[in-house]
């Protein structure tokens, strides 16, 4: 029984996600997703979406056995509990392989880390579709500042 743990923020679906789940579930029996917690998204602007909101859509998705809201403060503890054959990490996640599963390692766990590469498409990421709605839905400004 070979378990896949796949991470990451998923506010708004789009293919990339799916694909990237896919991906993930085929490279063994099955597939654990670990939610990022909506204080934790810092590198980035905050979740549009909360995490209970996140989390309840990824758990629906097929390639999806098990879903669950990441730790606040230790991202290996849940890791810990799940120990995992394999994480994958997804093309765009800042993540260095090596120096993971040198984190990894010192945690007593050995799981394999994979880098599953990026879906193409131009609306296949969560900020470009933010981007997309604000730029076709936001109001007008006022008179004379178009
Ligand atoms: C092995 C691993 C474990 C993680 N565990 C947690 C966690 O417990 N809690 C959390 O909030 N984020 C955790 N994260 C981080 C997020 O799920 C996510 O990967 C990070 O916010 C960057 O995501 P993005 O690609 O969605 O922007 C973990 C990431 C990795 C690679
Ligand atoms: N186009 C894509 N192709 C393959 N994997 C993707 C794609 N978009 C996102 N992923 C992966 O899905 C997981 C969750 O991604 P995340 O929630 O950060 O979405 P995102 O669309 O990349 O967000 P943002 O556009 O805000 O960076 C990450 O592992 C990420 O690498």
């Amino acid at each position: 029984m070979i378990r896949v743990v796949a991470t990451g923020t998923f506010d708004i679906l789009h293919p990339g996600h799916l694909y990237y789940l896919e991906e993930s579930r085929n490279l063994g029996d099955e597939l654990v997703v670990i939610v990022a917690r909506d204080t934790n998204v810092k590198h980035k602007p905050r979740p549009i979406l909360p995490e209970d909101q996140r989390l309840r859509v990824v758990r629906a998705l097929r390639p999806v056995d098990q879903a669950l809201l990441g730790d606040l403060h230790d991202m290996f503890r849940p890791i810990e509990d799940l120990r995992p054959d394999i994480i994958t990490l997804g093309f765009n996640q800042h993540f260095d392989e090596e120096h993971l599963r040198q984190r990894l390692r010192e945690r007593g766990l050995d799981a394999d880390v994979v880098r599953i590469p990026g879906y193409p498409g131009s609306l296949a990421s969560s900020s470009k579709i933010i981007e997309r709605i604000l730029n076709t839905r936001a109001p007008p400004g006022p008179p004379g500042e178009e």
